[in-house]
């Protein structure tokens, strides 16, 4: 079981996201954000209306959305912010920290490491390995840059069920095999190469060139029709 930040351990928090669809999951970080600036100006209830138009997305979604999280809101009175808050970060997974464990040190592996907007979401880079030795002993943001042979030793020191692959594609494979038989679950894959892995083994790929080839495709949309 994962910890919350406090150290307490927080069961409702693993089964928070059960059977949330991954459209709402990928809506959500933007209600929370909105939420947000509700409480900075003193809100203490919304209405899925006001909610829905600050999010720009349109009201019955965002009804449905919080549904998932079994959060249904009361009639006349809208959705308890504060409250709503705490079921969408504990939705997100984002009342326990979950350390996750970077592969490949190099331009992306560096960058990701650094980056300053996962330790709000509750993501914490507990390691960064590679396996180039004038990589390793180096340091990116607060993380030394291990070897890839402690990956055993790490994932169960930290009890890693997530992972970041961050190494040329020829290598993304045999990487991936390493992290599963580690016991890593989720993979987050930035590597061009389709990664073959067991049921068991979640994999997300993120893939910049094909979100910058759509807008691509719309701006020439745009020219075309001017
Ligand atoms: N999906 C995207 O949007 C996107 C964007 C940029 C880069 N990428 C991809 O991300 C990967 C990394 O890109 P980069 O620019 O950081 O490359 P890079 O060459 O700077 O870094 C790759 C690192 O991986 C290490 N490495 C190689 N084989 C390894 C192994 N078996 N185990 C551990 N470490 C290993 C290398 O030593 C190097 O430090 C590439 O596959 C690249 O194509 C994807």
């Amino acid at each position: 079981m994962r910890e919350t930040p406090t150290g307490t351990p927080d069961p409702a928090a693993a089964s928070a996201t059960r059977d949330v669809p991954d459209a709402t999951l990928a809506r959500l970080p933007l209600y929370l954000r909105v939420l947000q600036t509700f409480a900075d100006a003193g809100a203490a209830t919304c209405s899925s209306v006001e909610l829905a138009e600050a999010a720009g997305v349109n009201p019955a979604k965002v009804r449905k959305d919080l549904s998932h999280l079994g959060s249904y809101g009361t009639r006349g009175v809208g959705y308890d912010v504060e409250y709503l808050q705490y079921q969408i970060a504990r939705g997100l997974g984002q009342t326990q920290t979950w350390d996750v464990v970077i592969v490949g040190a190099g331009n992306l592996g560096s960058a990701l490491s650094t980056y300053g907007g996962f330790a709000p979401r509750g993501i914490r880079v507990a390691a960064v390995l590679d396996t180039d030795p004038s990589r390793v002993g180096s340091t990116v943001g607060d993380v030394e840059v291990r070897p890839l042979d402690v990956l055993d030793a790490v994932v169960a020191e930290h009890a890693i069920a997530i992972a970041v692959v961050a190494v040329p594609g020829e290598a993304a494979q045999e990487v991936a095999d390493r992290l599963v038989a580690a016991g890593v679950t989720s993979i987050l894959n930035f590597a061009p190469a389709v990664l073959q892995v067991p049921p068991h083994v979640q994999v997300r790929k993120v893939d910049l060139s094909v979100e910058l080839q759509i807008l691509a495709y719309h701006e020439q949309r745009k020219a075309e029709t001017a």
